[in-house]
């Protein structure tokens, strides 16, 4: 057993050394459902990509100390009193008490209304003209006393390969352009500007009552605000967008009410909304082993991820998101054999072509720093079942089935019937040699089955009986060839090896939930893949992944054996370590993709939205119980 650290240790924790870097839980995260940023408590923007998610950084010191940020906020003060999601958004807002007085900030990338048809997402719900600004605006409203705040923004252009070119405009020392790398981004500010060198500084003495704000843009046809109390109102709208998506949620009123509700606004934030594709995560590279390789490009749309995320909107009646991804799916290039890649960019582009970046340094010395996936032309037979799972969950709450859907049903169906008897990488994209994976042809198996199931609801009942017959037969073979002697579900065929993906087993129904196999996976799992309680993915011991270094516990395992526990009836195991998971979020609610128990840190890319959507369906899992049990 491990003993578990206390998280508002974490920063003292990070090594004897004390890192320029800010712990990944120290994070804030805004987003304009094109591109999001990333705040660290000190008030500076570590991570943004202009204008998409998978563009090029402009501040990139999340990788690099040296790759641009971007500081709004009282002069000399590195500590804030508080800070604080506003409550339903995506804006940031930070309080920070100096010995002469205090102020507020607020930070968005903002939305507007823009009435615009091409700027209207076609399937959105309500219908709506409200589109990203394609800008970040920063307020300060002094509440009492005398603050002086200072905005220092230093862009480095191509992820920090680029430094910014500044120019004052016209003389007017409150609007400069700053250029390289073919990009143009605009900074506007009440506060006075100069020049030094490649960065922009200013700063000003605010008394009660006053306000300032700095605005950066990048798209010529939205300017940035004339005044603060434009930046003020564009915040405000800001606001108002994300209530009223959340409004249209359904998030039952329950002491979770508030992890669920971060939850959904992070799976939101990282949704595309031009396309309706969801990123895996906002970041490329933060490490999954401190300072090790265990370091990857999170900006695409994983099959498996996106699908796992509608799954968990659906419970949360945000089905109109899943309206989008349907139409993503159907507008997707597919292969010359009609399969589907594992992920594609978030334009449906096919070639994610990894690069390595080795003029930045990594996060707190995690090298290689990755741009691009080479996941992406992997073959992992588990996409047919994630996507067809989805349809089916999709077209049962809508009570149809789009019929530009119908051939993608056709193709993966036959896709995992032709595949289903291959070794493959796996779930977790394993860079070793292909494995007969129990989680892949599980997930073939839920292919055959739902794909039955929806030829039945078209109609079709020869279709249907056919490809039952084939999940018949995939369901004999797992039972056969991937449980152990002692009755537990495998990693792969040629292994005893435990692995978390086999409770997906547990999650979708493979057996009755009284069966004696689920248990014992679901309790070796337990007892044998943890680390006082989080669960591991696999041992890397164990399981050559291709990689060295030991990664942390995988907060989306931790979430399904959550999830598992409640299936199997132990709800007061699966509610203690819900507790457990909640205790360990970032102080601003975010999950990163793993958890180190020895220290407390979070690790991995942040926010990560298989933990989000993970927190929902696990929640979503044990509520539904606890009604069950309060209703008998
Ligand atoms: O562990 C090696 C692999 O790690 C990444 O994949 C993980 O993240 C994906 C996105 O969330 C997820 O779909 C997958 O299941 C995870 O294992 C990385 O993207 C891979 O390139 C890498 O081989």
């Amino acid at each position: 057993m491990t003993a578990i650290a206390d998280p508002k240790e974490v920063a003292v924790l990070s090594g004897a050394r004390r890192s320029p870097f800010p712990p990944i839980a120290d994070y804030a995260f805004i987003s304009n459902c094109h591109t999001g940023a990333l705040i660290a408590s000190d008030g500076s923007i570590d991570w943004l990509c202009v204008p998409n998610f998978d563009s090029p950084s402009v501040f990139g010191s999340l990788l690099d100390r040296e790759a641009g940020s971007f500081r709004f906020g009282p002069y000399g003060i590195d500590h804030p009193t508080a800070r604080a999601y506003v409550p339903g958004t995506n804006v940031m807002q930070t309080t920070w008490r100096t010995p002469s007085g205090w102020v507020v900030v607020r930070d968005a990338l903002t939305m507007g209304h823009h009435g615009t048809e091409d700027l209207v997402t076609p399937h959105t719900r309500p219908p709506s003209d409200v589109d990203a600004d394609h800008m970040l605006v920063r307020t300060v409203r002094c509440m009492e006393g005398r603050v002086e705040v200072e905005l220092i923004c230093e862009p480095a252009f191509d992820y920090g390969r680029t430094p910014a070119q500044w120019e004052l405009l016209d003389g007017d020392r409150h609007t400069a352009d700053a250029t390289g790398a073919d990009q143009r981004i605009r900074l506007r500010s009440d506060l006075a500007m100069g020049i030094e060198g490649n960065r922009i500084r200013g700063r000003q003495v605010l008394t009660a009552g006053d306000t300032a704000y700095c605005a950066l843009s990048w798209t010529k046809e939205l300017p940035p605000p004339a005044d603060a109390a434009d930046a003020f109102g564009r915040i405000a709208t800001t606001e108002a967008f994300w209530r009223d998506w959340l409004a249209g949620a359904r998030i039952p009123d329950h002491r979770w009410r508030d992890p669920l509700q971060r939850s959904a606004l992070v799976v939101k934030g990282l949704t595309y909304m031009p396309t309706g594709a969801t990123v895996a995560a906002l970041t490329t590279s933060l490490p999954e082993t401190p300072h090790g390789e265990r370091n990857w490009d999170y900006r695409y749309t994983w099959m498996r991820d996106s699908t796992f995320t509608l799954q968990a909107l659906h419970w949360l009646n945000l089905d109109w998101e899943a309206d989008e991804f349907m139409q993503f799916l159907a507008d997707l290039e597919p292969d010359t054999d009609g399969s589907l890649q594992i992920m594609y960019g978030i334009n449906g582009r096919r070639d994610l072509t990894e690069t390595i970046r080795e003029d930045l340094s990594g996060y707190d010395g995690a090298k290689p720093v990755r741009i691009g996936n080479g996941a992406f032309d992997q073959r992992q037979n588990d996409v047919y079942g994630a996507v067809l799972d989805s349809i089916l969950l999709h077209t049962r709450r809508s009570q149809r089935l789009p019929r530009r859907v119908w051939p993608i049903v056709i193709s993966q169906a036959e896709g995992a019937a032709k595949v289903w008897q291959n070794p493959d990488q796996g779930i977790w994209e394993a860079r070793g040699a292909p494995q007969h994976y129990v989680s892949s042809k599980l997930m073939c198996w839920i292919a055959m089955d739902r794909a039955a199931k929806l030829a039945h609801m078209r109609g079709d009942p020869e279709l249907a009986a056919k490809w039952h017959g084939v999940a018949t037969e995939i369901h004999a073979d797992i039972l056969a060839n991937g449980v152990s002697q002692r009755g537990v579900l495998r990693q792969h065929y040629g292994t005893d090896a435990l692995d978390a993906s086999t409770l997906l087993a547990v999650l979708f129904g493979f057996l009755p939930h009284h069966d004696e196999r689920l248990r014992n996976t679901v309790n070796a799992i337990a007892e044998e893949l943890t680390e006082d309680g989080f669960v591991l993915r696999y041992r890397t011991d164990e399981t050559d992944d291709g990689m060295s270094g030991k990664e942390g516990t995988f907060l989306i395992c931790s979430f399904w054996l959550v999830n598992a526990l409640a299936v199997v009836g132990e709800i007061p195991r699966a509610r203690d370590m819900m507790e457990r998971l909640l205790r360990i979020a970032s102080p601003l609610g975010l999950y990163a993709e793993e958890y180190e128990v020895q220290t407390g840190r979070h690790l991995g890319n942040v926010p990560q939205a298989f933990s989000h959507l993970a927190l929902i369906q696990a929640a979503a899992r044990i509520i539904l119980a606890e009604r069950l049990e309060e209703l008998s």
